[in-house]
């Protein structure tokens, strides 16, 4: 078994009777859906789930998941995802596959925010490795980038992962890959970019996680977030 899949294995077992569960996109939240999936068959977990993005509904649906549309929703016990940066602070930075707006939601509407990673997502600052992406209104991409360079930013419009054209989320929005000078904080750049007109949605998860898994060459290590 690999790290993503034991913390995710890991993970499920908080799952109690009665839960409603968010389900994270990616590779490791697929793991916690398999075997959310498996408990529901075998333990008669009797939980109802919803979905951060269409992939993962599909994939729940598959696996028989009870779920809820994200529009019935007023809050949720627990919501578990990937992120592709964790830095000391308990920051994350997400969004690789571009769906932001229902990730952001859910992080924010659950009682607790359980985050699976690997080593290879320790990071010392957020944007070490990956651009921040910012999901944007299509017409207002250009302004957005405009007043990003004013922040010290600098980047360009996803391609799609075909090459054949630009990457569109599932409702509709571009998706600017920024860098940022890494002395700005990250708690400072989030509320920039909170305050950007015609940011829809942005990767930094600041505040938000409540508990880090980590698994790290087969041992799971657990940082709860003050
Ligand atoms: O933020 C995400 C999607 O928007 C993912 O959680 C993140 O990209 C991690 O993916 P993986 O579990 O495949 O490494």
């Amino acid at each position: 078994m690999n790290d993503k899949e034991l913390v995710a294995q890991h993970a499920a077992k908080r799952v109690k009777n009665g839960m409603t569960v968010g389900l994270g996109t990616g590779s490791t939240a697929d793991y916690f859906i398999v075997e959310l999936a498996r408990r529901q068959t075998e333990e008669n977990l009797a939980i109802t789930c919803v979905s951060s993005s269409i992939v993962s509904m599909l994939k729940a649906q598959e696996l028989g998941l009870p779920l809820l549309a994200i529009e019935h929703l007023s809050r949720l016990d627990l919501y578990v995802d990937g992120a592709d940066e964790v830095a000391p602070d308990n920051s994350l930075l997400k969004g690789q596959g571009a769906d932001l707006v229902r990730e952001k939601l859910l992080a924010k509407a659950c009682d607790q925010f359980i985050v699976l990673i690997d080593q290879t997502k320790i990071v010392d600052h957020i944007g070490a490795h990956f651009p921040i992406p910012i999901e944007v209104m299509p017409f207002a991409w250009q302004l957005v980038q405009q007043s990003l360079k004013q922040l010290g930013g600098q980047g360009f419009l996803r391609q799609n992962s075909q090459g054949s054209g630009l990457a569109v989320s599932s409702y509709g929005s571009l998706v600017l890959d920024m860098r940022f000078d890494p002395k700005l904080e990250i708690a400072e750049l989030d509320s920039l970019l909170n305050a950007t007109p015609g940011v829809v949605e942005h990767g930094i998860f600041y505040g938000l996680a409540s508990t880090v898994l980590l698994a790290d060459n087969g041992v799971v290590k657990e940082i709860t977030v003050s």
